[in-house]
């Protein structure tokens, strides 16, 4: 068995992708990249900057100029807002182009990595030794979400929440550019029924399963 080990992690929002990854991550001992944080940050950067998200040359400039040090620290980055704005602005060949070489980068460092976002399986790293495509009906998804954003104080509507999911995962799917698709070779985890043991419980099996091919 290889000691080289790449996880895509794909899906839609809210699915818990980005929770079961990091727990391969710290199953496997690799690390590990939420892509969807790079499209957000993106997607603020255009409107601090007084920007529009329709705006295609100015989110590729803050895509190219992007500091990707302490993402994962800033607590905006996961708000409604922001993952709005990703979704508008991640339909943009050129932020996708400006965006690739560094997810490629840390998806093949030494040993390997974890990485969740969208097109992991498709375009970021085609050749990953394990590949999941994680979902869960839109209702669970959107309940998932609204008592992760309401338990920190975000104010929001259970109805709004799930429309908000709804429109973006139309969004993801219908755009020109590495639309969210499940890999060929992708295995489907629906983890509407899972909670989340269950849900690392079927993930880990599936790994194990592709590198023991
Ligand atoms: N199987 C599950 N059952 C219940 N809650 C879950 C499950 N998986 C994830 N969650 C919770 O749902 C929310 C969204 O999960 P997250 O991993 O951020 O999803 P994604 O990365 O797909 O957007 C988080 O609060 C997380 O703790
Ligand atoms: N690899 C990726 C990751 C995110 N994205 C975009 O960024 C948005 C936010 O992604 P995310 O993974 O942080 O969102 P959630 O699934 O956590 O809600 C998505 O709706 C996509 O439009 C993408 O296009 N490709």
């Amino acid at each position: 068995m290889s000691s080289f080990l790449i996880i895509a992690v794909d899906g839609p929002a809210a699915s818990g992708k980005g929770t079961i990854a990091a727990r391969l991550a710290a199953e496997y001992g690799l690390p590990h990249l939420d892509t969807g944080l790079l499209y957000r940050a993106v997607g603020l950067k255009v409107l601090d900057a007084g920007g529009s998200l329709d705006d295609e040359a100015a989110a590729e400039a803050a895509a190219r100029s992007l500091e990707v040090s302490g993402l994962s620290e800033n607590a905006r980055l996961t708000t409604g807002e922001a993952g709005e704005a990703a979704s508008r602005i991640a339909g943009y060949p050129g932020v996708r182009a400006a965006l690739l070489q560094l997810q490629q980068d840390f998806a093949r460092q030494t040993g390997g990595a974890v990485l969740d976002g969208r097109d992991i399986g498709t375009v970021i790293a085609p050749d990953a030794t394990a590949k999941l495509f994680i979902t869960a009906t839109p209702h669970t998804r959107a309940t998932r979400r609204w008592k992760q954003l309401t338990a920190r104080g975000d104010a929001i509507g259970f109805d709004e929440m799930l429309a908000d999911i709804v429109k973006r995962d139309e969004r993801d799917a219908g755009r020109g550019a590495a639309p969210m698709v499940q890999a060929g070779d992708a295995v489907l985890l629906d983890t509407t029924e899972m909670d989340i043991e269950a849900a690392f419980d079927a993930a880990r099996r599936i790994v194990e399963a592709a590198r023991a091919r």
